[in-house]
């Protein structure tokens, strides 16, 4: 057993503290965050220091970015890699990845998700719940895919792709980085320019 602290200690810390628990693996469960001190964040695990003070738990504890911002996620995740941390890698027990895809570090998988044979998923990444990545996909760093949102094979999204509640990208689509998918975008061909895309067929807003 081991010891986890949280950065973040918002809706989606509390996601992440569940699903570290659920995998019960960990003996402890904290969160850090700038509010600190603070016991009306979080109800069910401790808040023991602020965000900034993370660095003396180093040497005893396993680090996750709970921070729904990619930029902030990524750069605190890099962060931690830098000054000798050691990042977690949380996967649902209900989730179901196969054993040939790779998820990266400071990556979580929540429950229902699936990850599909010979996929890559990035550092920092949130494959939320009941969402998709099929066979083949390569996700770059702080990817989020939304509750519900399906990744079809052979698709490759970059660097924070952000793919919103229920959207659809059909197989072998390429989407650059920094490419945000509103609520049930359907994308049916390759996206090129960073921005903001609705609609079906997915149109740049
Ligand atoms: C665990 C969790 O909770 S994870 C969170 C999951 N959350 C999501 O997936 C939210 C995704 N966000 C959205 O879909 C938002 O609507 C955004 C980011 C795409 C756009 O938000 P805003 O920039 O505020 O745009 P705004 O609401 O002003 O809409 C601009 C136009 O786009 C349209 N539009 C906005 N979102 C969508 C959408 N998802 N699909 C279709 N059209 C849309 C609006 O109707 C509006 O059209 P109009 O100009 O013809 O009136």
């Amino acid at each position: 057993m081991t010891k986890l602290m949280i950065i973040g200690a918002g809706g989606h810390g509390k996601v992440v503290a569940d699903c570290a628990e659920a995998m019960n693996q960990y003996d402890e469960i904290v969160f850090a965050d700038a509010i600190y001190p603070s016991e009306t964040i979080n109800s069910h695990w401790p808040t023991v220091t602020s965000d900034k003070d993370w660095s003396k738990y180093l040497e005893h504890y396993e680090f996750i970015v709970a921070i729904g911002n990619s930029d902030t996620r990524l750069a605190i995740t890099q962060n931690i890699t830098n000054t000798g941390g050691r990042l977690a890698t949380l996967i649902h027990p209900r989730a179901v990845v196969s054993p040939y895809s790779t998820i990266g570090k400071g990556s979580v998988v929540f429950a229902n998700a699936v990850i599909g044979i010979d996929s890559l998923i990035g550092a920092a990444c949130i494959i939320n719940h009941n969402a998709t990545v099929d066979h083949d996909c390569q996700l770059g760093d702080a990817c989020h895919i939304a509750p519900g949102a399906n990744i079809s094979g052979e698709a490759t999204l970059g660097n924070k792709v952000w793919a919103g509640v229920g959207c659809s990208v059909i197989q072998c689509c390429q989407l650059v980085d920094n490419v945000y998918l509103g609520a049930g975008t359907v994308v049916i061909k390759d996206i090129e320019q960073a921005g903001t895309y609705v609609g079906n067929p997915a149109r740049k807003l």
